[in-house]
């Protein structure tokens, strides 16, 4: 509810764009100037028409009458029509400017928002998506700041445009013909009256569109994305009726929406019309009661195509005023969602500017009185207090049933999420918190089970994370991690572009280009998350000989379900279920020799025994 009340102030709007409007002061000098020049064609033309009527008549020697001589300036024709094509170019170089001038704003609005909100999206912490939908957060990210875009340039220039018209247009039927004018405007402000009664319900109405669709667009978006699941399941029928069943729900929202917006465009259309017939009516029935036949005949045969003229130009304040008012009710809510995505706040500060920058990690790596429970689930303790030193250059292993807390002490390591109690140090005295979080990683190394390849080429995939290394090091990198051969089998090499989320790799080949982005990255410190747990036994076999190698002589943390994984680490810590953190720790040797939770895990086939 009260995101509704927040969505249809349009103060938000406002407020984003008016930063731009002063940022951008040059465009918005150029507008404001178009906009003047406006003012003066097209108050002028309705008068150049009256004029040259009159010039035509006198120069044809039609006697003007004495309410046409007062109202003739005495131009020639020739003189009005250079007037006019002058007004008429000035005009044209004004559009031009203007249309130019103002897209170019919305398009500088649109790309600083969107490049503010990525930035924010990639700054986040870990935890800002555990409940969102990506699908949910493209929308916004692409469909408003556009909305936003357009309308921040529309609407304020077309309210400059339609105000100034509008002024213009509704001085000049006075100046045209007053009497006719009072009854006109009764009639214009009536319709207006109707207009925004039911312009108020349709922008409730597309309010409530609004939010179910990007619900919907969401969970298509992600429904789509379970692509694997689906083709893996042959649900193909389940999913069309599901994805039916969104746009259903979708449609029906539209229909009230449409409803009254169709009311709505029957005012502004037939309103229009209203406006453009009543004029003569008018004039007829006013001059019949005063019994003027002067005044009637001057009106229609001097006032009248001028009058109209600019009774054209009043109504396409109406209908433009429609164009606003829409683009405000798109933009406001618009602004409203990129103004909370800019306003969400990480959790834990990176440190990007400040911090301590780490060039090296010596040392042992101490978890100080560590506590945890997850931010999103806070009466839930994971890991119980805690302390630990990890020497350096020895390599640790975690295991525990499902649920004990193993991946949660590598997302510890990589800062994903800050302990809820005490500190994570290194190189002695420098807290995890304390350090510019970028210079951290670069000395860290992560694989996990699902290997993360980007869109784009082998040396991009392999680089990531050490974008100053050359070709032929990546080409080294691949060899050592015995993926070169397959690469150069390619008609591209290593030119060749690595599909959406990998998708031409088999899961062992994904796995081996990680190694090579390891071995490129050399990291100081490895974590290995289920690293081999997708893989066959053979691949597997492959690979965590790889990945033995690349631990050698760093500080490595393995997390695995396998035994050949870990029977080779230097110490083993066993976690237990139910946050009862670590029940157990030692040498492989050590720990299938006596009685306990590694024992019982053993046992149990809960260490999968590996087909040596
Ligand atoms: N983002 C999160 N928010 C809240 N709870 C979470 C979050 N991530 C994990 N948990 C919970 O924390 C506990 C520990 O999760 P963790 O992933 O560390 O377990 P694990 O020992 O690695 O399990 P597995 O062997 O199944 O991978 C689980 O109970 C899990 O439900």
């Amino acid at each position: 509810m009260n995101k509704n009340k927040k969505t249809s102030t349009n103060a938000e709007f406002f407020k984003i764009i008016s930063k731009y409007y002063i940022k951008y002061w040059w465009i918005t000098i150029i507008l404001a100037l178009t906009i003047l020049s406006f003012c003066l064609t097209r108050a002028s033309i309705p008068l150049l028409t009256q004029q040259i009527t009159l010039a035509i008549k006198s120069e044809n020697g039609v006697d003007l009458n004495d309410a046409e001589q007062i109202l003739f300036w005495g131009w020639s024709s020739t003189t009005i029509i250079i007037v006019a094509v002058s007004m008429i170019i000035i005009d044209a170089i004004g559009t031009f400017v203007f249309n130019y001038y103002s897209y170019i704003l919305g398009r500088k609005i649109e790309i600083d928002l969107r490049n503010k909100i990525l930035e924010k999206l990639v700054r986040q912490d870990i935890s800002y998506y555990s409940d969102k939908k990506i699908g949910e957060i493209l929308t916004s990210v692409v469909a408003d700041t556009q909305n936003l875009g357009d309308g921040a340039v529309r609407i304020p220039t077309n309210i400059g445009i339609s105000l100034s018209q509008f002024v213009v247009a509704f001085v000049m039927t006075f100046i045209l013909a007053w009497k006719i004018a009072i009854f006109g405007s009764i009639i214009y402000f009536a319709l207006l009256a109707l207009y925004f009664v039911f312009y108020i319900q349709t922008v409730k109405k597309y309010a409530v569109v609004r939010e179910v669709y990007e619900e919907v667009n969401g969970n298509v978006t992600d429904r789509v994305g379970t692509i694997r699941l689906i083709k893996s399941t042959g649900t193909e029928d389940y999913e069309k009726a599901y994805l039916e069943k969104q746009q259903e729900i979708n449609y029906k929202a539209h229909k009230p929406a449409i409803l009254n917006l169709s009311f709505l465009m029957t005012t502004v259309y037939a309103g229009s019309m209203i406006l453009q017939f009543a004029i003569p009516i008018i004039a007829g029935i006013i001059y019949s009661i005063m019994g003027d036949q002067q005044a009637s005949s001057t009106f229609f045969s001097t006032t009248f195509p001028a009058y109209m003229i600019n009774q054209a130009s009043l109504i396409a304040t109406y209908s433009s005023l429609m164009g606003i008012t829409f683009s405000l009710a798109v933009a406001g809510v618009a602004s409203v969602k990129v103004s909370n995505l800019l306003k969400d706040e990480s959790r834990l500060d990176p440190h990007y500017t400040d911090g301590i920058i780490v060039n090296d990690i010596k040392g042992d790596i101490v978890f100080k009185d560590i506590e945890f429970r997850y931010p999103e689930k806070p009466e839930k303790l994971i890991l119980p207090k805690f302390n630990f030193t990890f020497e350096e250059g020895k390599s640790y292993a975690f295991v525990g049933e499902t649920g004990s807390g193993k991946s949660t002490i590598a997302r510890l390591l990589l800062r994903f999420y800050d302990p809820s109690n005490g500190d994570i140090i290194i190189n002695k005295n420098q807290n995890l918190k304390d350090l510019n979080l970028s210079s951290y990683l670069r000395h860290v190394g992560y694989v996990e089970q699902e290997p993360q390849i980007l869109f784009g080429d082998v040396y991009e995939n392999v680089k990531y994370g050490r974008f100053d290394a050359t070709n032929e090091e990546v080409i080294e990198a691949c060899k050592k991690a015995e993926i070169h051969k397959l690469i150069s089998s390619w008609p591209e090499g290593y030119d060749t572009i690595l599909g959406e989320r990998g998708f031409m790799l088999s899961g062992g080949q994904k796995q081996r280009l990680v190694i090579a982005r390891m071995i490129l990255k050399n990291p100081q410190i490895l974590i290995l998350d289920e690293a081999t747990s997708a893989l066959d036994n053979i691949v597997e076999k492959e690979i965590q000989a790889k990945l033995n190698e690349l631990m050698k002589g760093r500080t490595s943390f393995t997390i695995a379900h396998r035994l050949s994984t870990i029977k080779n680490v230097d110490h083993i810590i066993v976690l237990g279920g139910n946050a009862k953190g670590i029940v157990q720790q030692g040498t492989f040797k050590e720990l299938v020799k006596v009685d306990g939770h590694f024992k019982n895990l053993y046992e149990a086939g809960l260490l999968e025994e590996q087909n040596q």
